[in-house]
């Protein structure tokens, strides 16, 4: 039967991409999705602002919801220190197949977990399953409709902390109306929006930037 596209992504990083190099991996997959076929990664464009706001934050404990196919997983994770640790959510077991492979081809396993199953499922479990406190980075990047559930569903959970850094993509395509309008206009959160553009294309999107104020 035909492939599908994430394992022609995964082809695609095996082929060009050097074992151990995140960066190679990186332009492995953005190079597919210029020239091959588009994917739902963060992108060169935006991943570049997501790795300035992880540079300038030095998190220890991060959270992504949405791994896909470890795209931006890879680009986090190669920006942490030693000793830091990523967990990432993915609802798709396909997919997750397929990062597991990516992330292994960055080399990049160590600083990683890749946890299967729908975020709200397993965020009320990450303190006693993950020993996790509190995280200083949360990515989100899963289904748009789940980002403001999630979000209140952190806070409950006590998963957020005075300082932590919400930053999340597509809030303008797909959009995330419900869940922009919650972080700009609640009073524990300070917002700000980095334009930028949808994928691989010219259309406008953004990142949304929240810091938690408890
Ligand atoms: C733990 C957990 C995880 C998930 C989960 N895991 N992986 C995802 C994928 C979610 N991502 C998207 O749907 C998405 C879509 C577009 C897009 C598509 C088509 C267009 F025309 C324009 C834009 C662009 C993007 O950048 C996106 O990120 N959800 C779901 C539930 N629970
Ligand atoms: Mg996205």
């Amino acid at each position: 039967t035909r492939s599908t596209r994430p394992q022609r992504l995964l082809k695609a990083v095996r082929k060009r991409a050097t074992q151990g190099d995140p960066q190679s991996v990186i332009s492995a997959i953005d190079h597919f999705c210029r020239h091959s076929e588009w994917a739902m990664n963060v992108g060169d464009e935006k991943g570049s602002i997501l790795d300035s706001v992880v540079s300038e934050l030095n998190p220890e404990k991060v959270l992504e919801l949405g791994t896909y196919c470890g795209y931006s997983t890879v680009r986090i994770a190669r920006l942490l220190p030693p000793g830091a640790r990523l967990i990432t959510l993915e609802f798709n077991a396909d997919y997750a197949a397929i990062a597991r492979q990516v992330i292994a081809w960055a080399g990049l396993e160590d600083k990683i977990q890749l946890v299967e199953g729908a975020s709200e499922d397993w965020i009320p479990r990450m303190k006693e399953h993950f020993g996790i406190e509190t995280f200083d980075f949360v990515f989100l990047d899963h289904w748009k409709h789940r980002y403001l559930p999630d979000t209140k569903l952190m806070e409950d959970c006590g998963l957020l902390r005075k300082g932590t850094v919400l930053l999340a993509d597509n809030v303008i395509c797909p959009g995330v109306p419900d869940y922009l309008e919650y972080v700009r206009n609640s009073l524990s959160y300070k917002s700000c929006y980095f334009k930028s553009h949808l994928e691989y294309t010219k259309a406008e999107d953004g990142l949304e930037k929240s810091v938690f104020l408890g």
